[in-house]
């Protein structure tokens, strides 16, 4: 099969989708890898890396798209991207199309078949394509809310671990999945003082298990937002219904209650976020202030910290890859069930229902478009 590697072109964004050793797997068995020239520069990767590995550099990047049967990304494809894109083409990578209606109708036109990390499941009902990008976003959520948390920043001058004979700062995470979770141990590793809502009792049940209590967990109702707001120096937005928009959790009229200064980090923002005045940032203006709080709303967090994403990304879809590359689309979709909700738009159609809600879309059960 032609595979297509092409270089990332979304704001700030150095991930790349595959890397050598991924090249060397592909290349070994058959298949023909073009990767773009400087396409892993921003993961620490070298075009004669890639060389070595098997694969070839292509400078021209129509020559790269047209070319392709399968196309590996890492990013929702940005317009010029989607132009590119034809009917024959299977394309493999981030999608969060509930968030994004002109992306949705753009890749139904292009007929292309769109197969998206996030939503590919696995045996134990979590999302493994979207997990080492989650566990990486956690992570950097809490040091980048400590850092709108100062004053230059707009922020409340509050410093999350405190001092001896000042109390440290409160951090509420609100959904307790990886993302959550990680945000928790960065933030208690801090010395904060930290919450996780989620509407999950099983959830909490885990949270609280591991933690033994150094971390407080909440069942997320009206009340324990209200209360979340009215309290936190940063709350963290970290719910996800897969594959859907996700729900405004704290509303505009929520911040007149909230510090001034005190910081929201949206890490949900690229599922359409879950506080009502987020609205997506870079990480060139990564924040912005509303009623004085302090919006941080990146929607390709990873994207920063390239050598480590793109090595976690790459380990999870690998497999998924190889899959699609030594079987084709349909019969590696059709051979794990696993696999088959990754299917997000087929030659026109919608085949992921939460996606079709989204928009008032008729979508098809993607079982049937690989029949
Ligand atoms: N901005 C960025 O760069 C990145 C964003 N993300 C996004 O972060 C979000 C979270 O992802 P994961 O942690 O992997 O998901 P997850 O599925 O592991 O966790 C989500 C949690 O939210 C909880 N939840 C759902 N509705 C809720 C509600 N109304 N109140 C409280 N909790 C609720 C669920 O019970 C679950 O525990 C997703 O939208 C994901 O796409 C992930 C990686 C990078
Ligand atoms: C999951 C996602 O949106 C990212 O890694 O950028
Ligand atoms: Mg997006």
């Amino acid at each position: 099969m032609k595979i297509a590697v092409p270089k990332e072109i979304k704001n700030h964004e150095y991930r790349v989708a595959l890397t050598p050793t991924g090249a060397r797997e592909l290349v070994g068995r058959g298949h023909s890898v073009s990767v773009q020239a400087a396409a892993g520069e921003g993961a620490g990767f070298s075009d004669s890396d890639y060389e070595a590995a098997g694969a070839q550099v292509e400078a021209n990047v129509d020559a790269l798209w047209q070319s392709a049967e399968l196309i590996l990304k890492v990013k929702e494809p940005q317009a010029e991207e989607v132009a590119r894109l034809t009917a024959n083409q299977t394309l493999f990578t981030y999608l969060h199309l509930a968030a994004e209606e002109k992306l949705t109708q753009g890749l139904m036109a292009s007929g292309a078949t769109c197969i998206a990390y996030e939503t590919i499941t696995d045996a134990k009902g979590g999302l493994p394509l979207l997990a080492p990008m989650s566990t990486v976003a956690g992570r950097m959520a809490v040091q980048a809310g400590a850092h709108s948390l100062e004053k230059a920043q707009g922020g409340s001058g509050v410093l999350l671990p405190g001092v001896p004979g000042v109390a440290p700062g409160k951090v509420t995470v609100i959904g307790g999945g990886v993302v959550g979770e990680n945000a928790a141990r960065m933030a208690l590793g801090l010395g904060a003082e930290v919450t996780i809502l989620d509407k999950s009792i099983a959830r909490l049940e885990v949270l609280d298990d591991r933690y033994q209590g150094r971390i407080k967990t909440v069942y997320s109702t009206a009340d324990a937002l209200d209360q979340a707001a009215k309290e936190s120096d940063m709350i963290i937005g970290a719910v996800l219904i897969p594959g859907a928009a996700a729900p405004k959790l704290i509303t505009h009229a929520m911040l007149a209650d909230m510090k001034p200064g005190s910081v929201l980090v949206d890490v949900a923002i690229d599922q359409g976020g879950c506080f009502e005045t987020s609205k997506p940032t870079t990480h060139a203006e990564p924040t912005y202030i509303v009623d004085g709080v302090v919006h941080y709303c990146v929607a390709n967090m990873p994207g920063a910290v390239a050598r480590t994403s793109t090595l976690g990304l790459t380990n999870a879809t690998l497999p998924f890859v190889l899959a699609l590359a030594d079987k084709g689309w349909q019969q590696a979709l059709k051979d794990d069930p696993h696999f088959l909700p990754g299917l997000n738009v087929h030659n026109g159609q919608v085949t992921y229902q939460a996606v079709a809600d989204a928009f008032g879309l008729n979508s098809i059960d993607p079982a049937s478009a690989v029949a």
